[in-house]
């Protein structure tokens, strides 16, 4: 069966509609290049993704991101997930792979950050079963628990789960959730981890050397940037947007002539 663009994101639009070409069928282009990007909170997984969506033109989308724009969008299930991150808990993965698959398919990039995810069994099986995707690799940021807490209380983004309380929650599931996920990928020889207490570019010297293990080349930065940035999709717009508005000066023009 072939599945056009606009199906796919339709057919990501709701969470009862989630499986509806079947497990077996991909809704998405087997050559999509996605990484996974996890460890602790705080560990500094949305710093390095910066780093990483300037050297290499992956596209980043932060599971957590995309969560806290639900929120504020005033969704219906919005309220749900406020309530779980303040709690530290994990968001149901229908509401979280829904919200990766349209941002994956909205940004006409092919590859792929995906950063705070997946965060349990259920969301990897989610995910997985959804898309037939495998990660090329997932990076393990490692970082001890006080450093994690330090960097967290110093951030300062005025988020509700950023207070001591919450912060050893989130740690508690980090360990008894997403620990297993990391050790499963790790017998698949899939995990490449790296000691993440170090500073930002010692810490991006190990991220840049294990792209280079996987002959992920660096591309140039203004290329990299105007698509990570933009996407491709708004850039086609943006270029119909400008022939509309030649088209419409050169009829005026015309009109003096
Ligand atoms: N290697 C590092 N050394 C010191 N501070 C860091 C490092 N990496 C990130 N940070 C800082 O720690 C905080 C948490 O980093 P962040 O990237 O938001 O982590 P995460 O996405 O894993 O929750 C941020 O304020 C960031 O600037
Ligand atoms: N796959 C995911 C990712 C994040 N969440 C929720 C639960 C997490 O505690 C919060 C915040 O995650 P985020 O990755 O933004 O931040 P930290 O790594 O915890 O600093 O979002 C989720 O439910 N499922």
């Amino acid at each position: 069966m072939v599945v056009s663009m606009k199906e796919r994101v339709e057919a990501t639009s709701s969470a009862s509609n989630i499986n509806k070409f079947g497990s077996e069928e991909s809704l998405f282009d087997k050559n999509f290049k996605v990484v996974f990007v996890l460890g602790g909170p705080g560990s500094g997984k949305g710093t390095q993704c910066a780093n990483i969506v300037k050297h290499y033109g992956f596209t980043h989308l932060s599971a957590g991101d995309l969560l806290r724009e639900e929120i504020k969008s005033g969704s219906k299930s919005g309220g749900m997930i406020k309530n779980l991150m303040k709690e530290g808990q994990i968001v149901p993965s229908e509401v979280t792979v829904k919200l990766l698959l349209r941002a994956m398919l909205e940004s006409g990039n092919d590859k792929f950050l995906i950063d705070g995810f997946p965060r349990n069994e259920e969301n990897r099986v989610a995910f997985e079963n959804l898309t037939n995707i495998e990660p090329e690799f997932v990076l393990f940021f490692d970082c001890s628990v006080k450093e994690m807490e330090r960097r967290i209380l110093n951030r300062k983004q005025g988020r509700d789960d950023d207070n001591m309380e919450t912060i050893r929650k989130r740690f508690e599931v980090f360990n008894e959730s997403t620990l297993p996920v990391i050790e499963g990928y790790n017998c698949k020889g899939k995990i490449r981890k790296i000691d993440a207490d170090k500073p930002v570019d010692e810490v991006f010297e190990n991220v840049k050397a294990i792209f280079s293990e996987f002959g992920i080349e660096e591309v140039s930065y203004k290329k990299t940037n105007i698509r990570a940035i933009m996407g491709f999709e708004r850039i086609m717009c943006l270029i119909k947007w400008l022939s509309n508005v030649k088209k419409i000066f050169t009829k005026k023009i015309l009109r003096y002539l």
